[in-house]
C-alpha cells in the first residue's frame, strides 16, 4: 500500500509562504481532489512530495520514504506535472521508451500504457506535433509506465476536448479500484466532484478541509426555498409557526434558508396562502467551494458592481 504522507510541510520563497504547515494523508483505493484558487500551493505540495523541491520545514513520503530515498521511484509513484515537457522532435513511443529503459521498465509497457491513453495510432508521430490534448495523455502514460502504487496529476484535464475529460474520469476510477493511491490537482470544484471520493482543500498556502466529499457537499450546500406571495404578513406567520425564518428581499420576494419547495408549498398551502412564486434555490457546490476559499486567492477580480 503506497500512502502518502505530508506532516507539517512548509515551504517558504523569499520569506513568502508558498505551503504553510500541512499535514495530511492521501490513501489508496480512492481517488483523493487536490483543491485549490491558483497560487494556493497545490503544485508546490505536489513538487515537495515528488522530491523536486526542498521543504523548508516537514516531511513528505511515498510508502513511507521520502521520494529521494525510492529505489526506482516511477515503479512507487507517477506523475503529472505541468513543468514536464517532452522533447518535441522525439516520437511519443522514443519518449516513452527512454523514459522506461532509464527506470529499468520492460519495454512492453511503452504499448500498454500508449494502447491505454488512446495514443497507439500517433506514437509514431513526433511529440511536437502533438495537440495539447494528446501531450496530457502523454504524460499521463509516462505516469503509469511503472505501474505505480500511486498516482499524482497536476490538472490532467487541461487541454482535454470533452471525451478526453470523461475518459480521464474513468481512467482515475480504475486506477483507484485498483487499489492505487491517486491524487488529483485542480482549481475547479465541480469537475472534481465529478470524479473524486475525498477532497483536499489549499488556500494561500493553508489546508482548508480534509474531507469525503459526500460530507463537503451535506456540510456546505444548504438548500433554499424562493417564494413570493400577496400576503407577506401570513407568510411570515406561517414560516414562524412552523419553525422556518424567512428572509423578504426589497423585490417581493422571500428567501427561506434550510428548506425545501415540497415543505414550504404545503405549509403555505394548508395557511391558504395565495403564491406567486415557489421554487427550489439549491447553492451549488461550486458557490460553496467558492465560499470556502474567498479571502484565500492571490489574484482576485476586482468586485463587480451589485446588480439591481
Ligand atoms: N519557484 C518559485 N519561486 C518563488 N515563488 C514560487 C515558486 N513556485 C511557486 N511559487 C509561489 O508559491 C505560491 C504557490 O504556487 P503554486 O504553483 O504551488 O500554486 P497552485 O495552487 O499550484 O496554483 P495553480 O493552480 O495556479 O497552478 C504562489 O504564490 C507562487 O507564486
Amino acid at each position: 500500500m503506497t500512502r502518502i504522507e505530508v506532516q507539517s510541510l512548509t515551504k517558504e520563497y523569499g520569506g513568502r509562504r508558498a505551503v504553510d504547515d500541512v499535514t495530511f494523508t492521501v490513501r489508496p483505493g480512492r481517488v483523493t481532489g487536490f483543491l485549490g484558487p491558483n497560487g494556493a500551493g497545490k503544485s508546490t505540495t505536489l513538487r515537495l512530495v515528488l522530491g523536486l523541491d526542498r521543504p523548508t520545514r516537514g516531511t513528505a513520503t511515498v510508502g513511507g520514504r521520502p521520494y529521494a530515498a525510492l529505489g526506482e521511484p516511477l515503479r512507487r509513484v507517477g506523475a503529472l506535472l505541468d513543468t514536464q515537457a517532452p522533447h518535441g522532435s522525439r516520437t511519443g513511443r522514443d519518449h516513452l521508451r527512454v523514459l522506461a529503459a532509464s527506470n529499468r521498465i520492460a519495454r512492453r509497457r511503452v504499448d500498454e500504457v500508449l494502447e491505454e491513453t488512446g495514443l497507439a495510432t500517433v506514437a509514431g508521430r513526433r511529440v511536437g506535433t502533438y495537440s495539447l490534448g494528446m501531450r496530457q495523455r502523454l504524460g499521463i502514460a509516462a505516469a503509469l509506465l511503472g505501474d505505480p502504487g500511486a498516482v499524482l496529476l497536476d490538472e490532467p484535464s487541461n487541454g482535454l476536448d470533452a471525451e478526453g475529460i470523461i475518459w480521464i474520469r474513468g481512467l482515475l476510477r480504475r486506477l483507484a479500484d485498483e487499489g492505487r493511491t491517486v491524487l488529483v490537482s485542480s482549481h475547479l470544484m465541480n469537475e472534481t466532484a465529478s470524479f473524486a471520493d475525498h477532497l483536499l482543500v489549499l488556500g494561500r498556502g493553508r489546508l482548508l478541509a480534509d474531507t469525503p466529499l459526500r460530507e463537503f457537499i451535506h456540510a456546505r450546500v444548504e438548500p433554499r426555498v424562493r417564494v413570493r406571495t400577496t400576503d407577506d404578513g401570513a407568510l411570515r406567520a406561517a414560516l414562524a409557526a412552523n419553525g422556518h425564518e424567512g428572509v423578504r428581499h426589497e423585490d417581493g420576494h422571500w428567501t427561506v434558508r434550510h428548506a425545501r419547495v415540497e415543505t414550504i408549498g404545503v405549509l403555505a398551502s394548508r395557511a391558504g396562502i395565495p403564491l406567486l412564486e415557489l421554487a427550489a434555490e439549491e447553492a451549488t457546490l461550486e458557490r460553496a467551494y467558492l465560499d470556502l476559499t474567498a479571502g484565500e486567492t492571490e489574484f482576485t477580480a476586482p468586485p463587480q458592481e451589485a446588480r439591481t
